[in-house]
């Protein structure tokens, strides 16, 4: 247990966790949150009815953990009955955004009947709007970003420099360090769909300036990955408390039920493995959220057919209709031209538990920054396919600058060559070639490693967060 635990005597601090409802953003939130379960803080999180269901592992594991379920909102955007990112793909975050701000009364109404308010806010960075809600509770608010420092530099360029950013075909981030550039399709997908003319996007974008306003900033990222840019926001925001406490998959809990699997009914993928050589396998997956459009699919089991390289593939299943029109769809007679040298997983895989697995050696990725951190955390080679939001930022990051990833295809509607995708695979998979790449990405994952151990760097920036909570209630109980 942490030096940081609450002294005896002294009642732990309470505080309020506000995720944003999609899986790449929720799970890593709920992460923090544990760990601060595990300090002995009062917690209630903010949830709507469809998303009490994530929280379950950790309400089991934590009982004495607070929901506040709120009703979603409604917008005009929004089908009824959705409430999460996931249902809707990356164009939901918009409606969602939207629609949350409105829970900004509930939230104060709760706050000032409770008998023993928050002292702080936990909430996600799309949920700026929230800073104006813990002004107004007179608490600091820290934002959890579920994404790097690079992509919070980044960010925070662009919505602070609108105007500008949106007239460019390419976006020169001049007071960045390393300076980057940017083609204009590849800045993150909120600055992309931003409309000046619409006043719901000012609500969104309002929000985002305001985060580089709160008390502080946590990161699901760790210094070897993001350091030039924890300074950079340091000094932007003229004050250390800038949190890099991941990666957050190697601090637990264990992530192996994650999604609950049927680990019974993917034991076989599991044999399999055992009995491949050590980093002879590539995992192939795009996330949550981005389901693949037909001629994707072609392109990539054809690739994949193609490298002759061991696979396993996790499909992202859509609904009937789009099934119908053949996205998701793994082409006929695929699984049995590759079987015995690759696997396809439909629906929900256990990611965390395969990547760790010795014989996984490569990662054909989306770039999420979840993924990269489960990638990095297990030493795994990167083949990088970003596709939208933030995925370009995190490819320039894991390419360029770090030196552990390879790319291999841009954009969310690309088709990829099949023959040069499957020579990138075959060759990374089973050839001598990215040997460079290899060994940097088991040398971050040693620092990764290190950071997470008792005097390390990422461990040492989660306690100096929580004596930093527990420093704004002794001073609240003083006023
Ligand atoms: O079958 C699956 C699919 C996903 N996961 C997990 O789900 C998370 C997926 O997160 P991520 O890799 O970040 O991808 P997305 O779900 O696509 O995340 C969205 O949110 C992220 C955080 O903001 C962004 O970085 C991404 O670009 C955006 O698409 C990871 O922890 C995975 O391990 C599984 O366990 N099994």
């Amino acid at each position: 247990m942490s030096a940081s635990t609450a002294t005896a005597g002294e009642k732990p601090p309470h505080i309020l966790v506000f995720p944003y409802p999609a899986q790449g953003h929720t799970l890593p939130l709920l992460d923090v949150t544990h760990q601060l379960a595990c300090r002995n803080f009062t917690i209630t999180i903010i949830t709507t009815p469809k998303n009490l269901p994530t929280l379950s592992p950790l309400l089991s594991t934590h009982p004495q953990i607070q929901t506040l379920t709120l009703n979603f909102p409604s917008h005009h955007l929004l089908p009824a009955g959705v409430e999460n990112v996931k249902e809707l793909g990356n164009a939901g975050n918009f409606p969602i955004m939207v629609a949350l701000s409105k829970l900004y009364d509930p939230i104060i109404q709760w706050f000032r009947s409770h008998s023993n308010p928050p002292v702080a806010l936990i909430s996600d960075s799309f949920l700026g709007w929230t800073m104006h809600l813990a002004n107004d509770m007179q608490i600091p608010r820290f934002v959890f970003w579920c994404t790097g420092a690079f992509l919070a530099s980044v960010l925070d360029h662009c919505w602070n420099h609108l105007e500008t950013v949106k007239s460019l075909d390419v976006v020169d981030f001049v007071d960045l360090p390393r300076t980057p550039s940017f083609k204009a399709e590849h800045l993150p997908s909120v600055i992309q769909l931003y409309r000046d003319s619409d006043p719901d996007w000012r609500i969104v974008q309002e929000g985002m300036v305001a985060n580089s306003l709160s008390y502080g900033y946590i990161f699901n990222s760790f210094d070897a990955v993001d350091s030039e840019y924890f300074g950079f926001l340091k000094r932007k925001m003229g004050h250390e408390r800038v949190y890099g406490v991941g990666p957050l998959c190697l601090l637990g809990p264990d992530h192996s039920s994650r999604g609950n699997p049927d680990l019974n009914s993917i034991a076989h993928v599991f044999d399999w493995l055992n009995g491949c050589p050590d980093g002879s396998v590539l995992y192939v997956s795009f996330g949550s959220q981005k389901l693949m459009s037909k001629r994707q699919m072609e392109a990539l089991a054809s690739g994949l057919e193609k490298s002759m390289a061991r696979f396993i593939w996790v499909v992202k299943t859509g609904t009937t209709q789009q099934m119908g029109n053949g996205y998701g769809v793994v082409p006929d007679g695929f699984e049995e031209r590759v079987a015995g040298r690759g696997i396809v997983m439909r629906g929900w895989a256990p990611q965390a538990m395969l990547l760790s697995h010795r014989a996984i050696g490569g990662f054909l990725s989306h770039c999420g920054w979840n993924s990269v951190q489960e990638a990095i955390a297990n030493g795994v080679l990167i083949l990088a396919w970003p596709m939208e939001a933030d995925q370009f930022v995190n490819e320039r990051l894991l390419v360029d600058y770090l030196g552990v990833a390879v790319r291999v295809c841009m954009g969310a509607d690309s088709v990829p060559d099949s023959e040069e995708l499957g020579k990138v695979i075959g060759e990374s998979m089973n050839g001598v070639v990215r040997e460079q790449e290899k060994m940097r990405a088991k040398e971050l994952k040693s620092k990764a490693i290190e950071g997470v151990k008792n005097g390390g760097k990422s461990l040492g920036d989660l306690d100096a967060l929580v004596n930093e909570i527990m420093q704004i209630r002794r001073q609240k109980r003083l006023i």
